[in-house]
């Protein structure tokens, strides 16, 4: 080793010198979020502090700029915490999700507003979509889809009959892990708890590994975190935020069937969001129950050369939505093309409701 004390001394006081820097350099950045925020107070009827678009914009630039040797999601990841910060100061955000604590939404909810936003779990997914609607917090985040096991349809559904907007959306890798407590007897596990998403995810895995044990689907993979605390017979399937808020042990770790596993989340609010370069918008769109209704949907979006992300049909429940599609593609509702798509598509459809643009998720 080539550390000698002399080398570690300089190297460390060169280290502290730096931190003066960032340090001055963060506390400017933060003034400047507080410049930021009264000029919104003045100019806004009703402020709004949180600016999805120029977070996104932020992240991307740096991102863009980033020489190493930090690796780009690393160092954005720093960024977010730094601007989650600089938010809290113009004003504290708060954050409705799917709880209980140490679900993964928990996670995804952390990852996009940062560590400074405050967050609170709701028991069910229209919970959190009426907290939003009346007013007592600013966002909330629910899942969306799941790589391996689709689409969340209580998501879907709660959508039909809200004003929320969509803002946002994040995308978490999801690692699941077989756990245990420290008065689990381990060779005797007989019964496996999670969610049913996380059950089937993990399916060919457990059949390999607990053909006999029975599988009980729970309402979230921290409720049955919780649950086998006191079952010396039991087991669970969750995530690392889980596993570290109930005090579990990994017993087996990442025992998703499939490597890419990953599920979407929407933040939803009540804002228009502007371009930010980079966009997604969200529709759901009734049709007439007719032969080539589907056909008429969609030819538009082709003859514009628009990108469709994810085609999702749900059941009407109601007279006037016979078939109902929910649609995301590439493109921002204050884009011209998009404008006219939705124009064309208006017409063919017996309703049309834009649930929001949002920026594609950066991190
Ligand atoms: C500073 C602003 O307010 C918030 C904080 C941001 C930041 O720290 O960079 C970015 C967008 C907003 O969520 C702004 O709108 O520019």
């Amino acid at each position: 080793m080539t550390d000698t004390p002399i080398n570690l001394d300089s190297l460390r006081q060169r280290i502290d010198e730096i931190d003066n820097d960032i340090l001055r350099l963060i506390s400017a950045r933060a003034e400047c979020a507080k410049q930021v925020a009264d000029v919104k107070t003045q100019s806004d009827k009703g402020a709004v502090f949180y600016r999805p678009e120029r977070e996104a914009q932020v992240l991307r630039r740096i991102m863009e700029l980033n020489q190493g040797p930090l690796n780009s999601e690393e160092m954005a990841r720093l960024f977010r915490e730094i601007m989650s910060a600089c938010l809290a100061l113009e004003q504290p955000t708060k954050v409705a999700y799917l709880g209980p604590e140490g679900t993964f939404t928990q996670q995804a909810a952390l990852k996009h507003f940062g560590a400074s936003a405050v967050s609170m779990p709701m028991a069910a997914i229209d919970e959190v979509f009426r907290e939003v609607e009346a007013g007592a917090v600013n966002y909330g985040v629910v899942p969306v889809e799941n790589s391996t096991e689709g689409v969340v349809s209580h998501t879907l559904d709660s959508f039909m009959d809200s004003s929320i907007r969509i803002c946002g959306e994040v995308v978490l890798r999801i690692h699941h892990h077989l756990l245990v407590a420290d008065t689990t007897l381990r060779d005797k596990v007989s019964r496996v708890y999670s969610h049913p998403q996380s059950l089937a995810q993990c399916r060919k895995w457990l059949d390999a590994h607990y053909p006999r044990a029975e599988r009980v689907p729970v309402s979230s993979n921290a409720e049955a975190a919780k649950m086998i605390k006191g079952e010396w017979h039991s087991a669970a399937i969750a995530g690392d935020m889980a596993a570290k808020l109930y005090g579990l042990e990994k017993v087996a770790e990442k025992i998703e069937d499939r490597p890419d596993n990953s599920t979407r989340f929407l933040i939803i609010g009540s804002q228009h969001v502007p371009m930010s370069g980079e966009d997604k918008t969200s529709i759901v769109v009734a049709m007439r129950n007719q032969p080539g209704a589907l056909h008429d949907l969609l030819e538009p979006f082709h003859r514009h050369s628009i990108d469709l992300t994810r085609l999702e049909t749900r059941p009407s429940r109601t007279g006037v939505w016979n078939y109902v599609f929910f649609i995301d593609f590439k493109g921002h509702v204050d884009e011209p093309r998009v404008a006219a798509v939705l124009e064309e598509v208006r017409l063919r459809a017996s309703e049309l409701k834009v649930l929001g643009s949002y920026p594609v998720g950066v991190l």
